[in-house]
């Protein structure tokens, strides 16, 4: 088969493919940008396979980059764009590329695609359109279906993670998974545990994120996949409830882990072992400790201003996002981000007064000072006190008055 017009991004690469050519090597589109325009969908990466060795790659280009020499990975730059060329090769586990017998670099194209994961991930596209198909990954591409190349259990040995990017796959895509390589995936589950908590990470959120969750999630909780996934194991019937649940992917990766952090009714303890055990930045973690509290206010119909305050603009929307997905939220998120907006402040530092302030009043500093600073932010953020400088001095005097 022969693919009419190429995308833009097979067009602007093309001179890189030419030069590899003109050397007397092979050289081809391979990977998730030709599945993806095949499937009409928009594509992220221009990758390329060729059967000249990396060191033959960097002698043909001015620019290059080891982006992952060990494993024959050139990034070769072209006016701003980066393409990784990858020498073809064998493998006998990926996730092994440091250990330098585990990658063979061979001639043969057919032999790379043979070392792939699912065959419609297998094709490689020429420069003129045509597409190479060894392992029909035409056919699955059309029937929607998620195949191992050749023997499933091979392909989840070399590389475990692959289970992971099956249901990845298949949410994304909406497509099914082949019966024997979903009997690979109950087979070698165990695996996943050998393998780094961050590229898991990566494979979950996405299916999360994807179009059809539940696609992925069904094989994710049939086969037993996600016993093999940090802390997941106690959570069985939330995540069958969740799977029942998800009408469409999530919006990001916050809202991911707010939505299984309410569904699995953790406390804010809990959801901080549960990000850290999974490797997630501070940032996420913070969030989604603020994200989760806000759910709990929109469930319980308790939002008020202080809490719109507290959870701020974008994790008002993920929050309120999180609990439409559960049933739970009777608040249009634009509503709740037009009281949000109208909050006469939206951070301590743009009160109209300043500690400073309030010492050139006579306040002495200390712990008083603080406290007298936080009364005014509330107030001033439920609307019990406009922002003007004058009427916030006589409030915080009035009110450490009281206190005395
Ligand atoms: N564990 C893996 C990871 C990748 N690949 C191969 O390497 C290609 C590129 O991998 P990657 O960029 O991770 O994924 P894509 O398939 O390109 O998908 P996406 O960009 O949507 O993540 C895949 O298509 C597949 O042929 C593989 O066989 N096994």
């Amino acid at each position: 088969m022969r693919i009419e017009t190429l995308p833009e991004e097979f067009v602007k690469a093309q001179p890189i493919i030419d030069t590899i050519e003109a050397a007397g090597y092979e050289a081809y589109y391979v990977g998730g940008s030709v599945r993806d325009t095949l499937l009409n969908l928009p594509i992220h990466d221009v990758d390329i396979a060729t059967s000249a060795y990396p060191e033959e790659v960097k002698s043909l280009f001015k620019r290059t980059v080891d982006t992952g020499i060990e494993h024959g990975t050139v990034m070769i730059l072209d006016h701003g764009t980066g393409y990784e060329t990858t020498t073809f090769r064998t493998e006998s586990g990926y996730q092994d590329y440091r250990r330098p017998d585990s990658v063979k670099f061979v001639r043969s194209l057919k032999e790379d695609l043979n070392r792939r994961d699912f065959t419609i991930n297998a094709l490689a596209l020429k420069t003129d359109g045509t597409i190479i198909d060894y392992f029909d990954g035409l056919g699955d591409l059309k029937k929607h279906r998620i195949r191992a190349v050749g023997d499933p259990e091979k392909r989840f040995n070399e590389d475990a993670l692959r289970m992971m990017r099956a249901v990845r796959f298949a949410s994304q895509l909406n497509f099914d998974i082949d019966a024997d390589t979903i009997a690979g995936i109950e087979h070698h589950g165990r695996l996943l545990t050998k393998i780094a908590v961050e590229r898991i990470h990566v494979e979950f959120v996405k299916m999360l994120l994807g179009n059809w969750p539940a696609k992925g999630l069904d094989v994710f909780m049939n086969t037993g996949l996600y016993q093999y996934c940090p802390d997941f194991e106690p959570y069985k019937d939330q995540f069958n409830q969740l799977r029942s649940q998800l009408t469409s992917g999530l919006s990001n990766e916050t809202a991911v882990w707010t939505l299984l952090a309410v569904t699995f009714e953790l406390s804010s303890k809990q959801v901080n072992q549960l990000l850290k055990d999974w490797k997630s930045a501070n940032q996420l973690i913070d969030d989604v400790q603020v994200a989760v509290k806000a759910v709990h206010a929109i469930t319980t119909q308790t939002v008020d201003a202080w809490t719109l305050y507290q959870t701020g603009h974008d994790l008002i929307a993920i929050a309120n996002e999180v609990a439409g997905q559960l049933g739970d939220s009777t608040y249009p998120t634009a509503d709740l981000l037009a009281q949000y907006d109208a909050l006469q402040i939206h951070a301590k530092r743009a009160l109209a007064i300043t500690g400073q302030d309030l010492m050139a009043a006579g306040i002495k500093p200390g712990p008083q000072l603080g406290q007298a600073l936080n009364y005014l932010e509330r107030q001033v953020v439920e609307g019990q006190l406009n922002n003007q400088k004058v009427g916030l001095l006589t409030a915080a005097i009035n009110y450490l008055n009281e206190k005395a």
